[in-house]
């Protein structure tokens, strides 16, 4: 590991276990039976153990949509062509994809990242931080180099770092890439150690014939490029996507100050798989979203030691699944605000 990324890890700190106590005394004093409100008083306590305060405040919320290429199309992987991914972008800057419609709904600011698209695109709300114009074909070498994939990590870090200081403190991931549920099964096939016929999904839509090929073209990739399981940079690099690795980045640079992290879909829990093996503290600070219905991603949540709030059937990306839960991570807060106590409300408690 390179010596700034050990300054990362060593920047990421267990959540505060006196904090979390105090949450979990709180909640046993409020108008309830102890452990009634499952997993919410969960969600409590994780984020007083991030804040390290027993009733944790919500700043300004985004999801971060990262977008980028990926040269293993070229293989025929995915349902749509690879144009889309540079269509959506200027759609998500328009306002018209679904991650816009639920951020309004929610309350969060779409922050659109440009770090890896296969074309020059320019809009006044595009955050361009281009890495390099899409992945090379992984099929027929490494898709990136250590060192592209560390920059998209950074990025993702930087990002983070700039929202902090505007008063961001709730972040959702989020991503756009044609091809990228290929990457993403790779590095869980590679990471977990597991096989493709469990890994390997429909992604956008493709058939049965096509998702064979699939598997089959992700099986040629780790063999030719012979990935080391035990070195997460190795593995994105080889087989990941600059968007995963921006994510990677995001999902660090929140654990960095102790913001949540609500992971979404299939691809940005592989970003929570790589980052869970850079720095293990990390997971901390990650709240699962949802469980797509991509094949692999119950799987993909095991892997890094997470477990899903809602089961929505969807499997979108973008970021829709984990803004559905923003409002859920609200209420835990309101729960800890608002509630009467049994001796307030003059409740009997035995
Ligand atoms: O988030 C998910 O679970 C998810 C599952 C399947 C597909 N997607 C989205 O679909 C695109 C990737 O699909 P594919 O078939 O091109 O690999 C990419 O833009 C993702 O955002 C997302
Ligand atoms: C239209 C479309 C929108 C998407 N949003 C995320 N992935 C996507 C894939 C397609 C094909």
């Amino acid at each position: 590991m390179s010596k700034s990324l050990h300054s990362i890890v060593s920047a990421i700190k267990p959540l505060d276990l006196e904090a979390i106590e105090a949450a979990s005394h709180h909640l046993d004093q409020l108008t309830k039976p102890p452990g009634s409100l499952g997993k919410l008083e969960d969600v409590a306590k994780q984020l007083a153990g991030m804040s390290g305060k027993t009733i944790p405040e919500i700043g300004k919320k985004a999801v971060i949509v990262m977008a980028a290429d990926h040269g293993v199309c070229e293989e025929g992987v995915s349902a749509f062509p690879a144009e889309v991914t540079q269509q959506m972008v200027l759609n998500f800057c328009s306002g018209g994809a679904a991650v816009n419609v639920l951020a309004r709904h929610t309350g969060a600011d779409v922050i659109c990242v440009d770090i890896g698209v296969n074309a020059d695109i320019e809009h006044e709300l595009l955050y361009s931080r281009k890495v390099r114009k899409g992945t090379n074909n992984m099929a027929k070498g490494p898709a990136m180099s250590e060192d592209e994939a560390l920059q998209a990590i950074y990025v993702g870090i930087e990002l983070v770092d700039e929202l902090y200081a505007k008063g961001y403190t709730l972040f959702a991931t989020g991503e756009m890439g044609i091809g990228n549920t290929t990457a993403s099964s790779a590095l869980l096939t590679v990471l977990a150690d597991e096989e493709v016929v469990a890994t390997v999904g429909r992604g956008t839509g493709i058939d049965d014939q096509r998702l064979l090929h699939k598997q089959a073209v992700i099986e040629r990739a780790i063999a030719l490029n012979a990935p080391d399981k035990t070195n997460p940079i190795d593995v994105l690099a080889k087989m990941g996507g600059l968007e995963i690795a921006g994510l990677t980045g995001v999902i660090l640079g929140a654990a960095i100050h102790r913001c949540p992290v609500v992971i979404d879909g299939f691809i940005s829990s592989a970003a929570a798989l790589v980052a869970s093996r850079i720095a293990p503290h990390s997971v901390s600070y990650m709240i699962a979203s949802h469980q797509s219905q991509e094949r692999g991603h119950e799987r993909l949540l095991k892997a890094v030691g997470l477990s899903p709030m809602l089961q929505m059937d969807m499997r979108l990306g973008e970021g829709t699944g984990a803004l559905l839960a923003f409002p859920i991570i609200e209420a835990a807060i309101k729960i800890m605000k608002e509630m009467a106590t049994f001796a307030s409300a003059g409740i009997s408690q035995s």
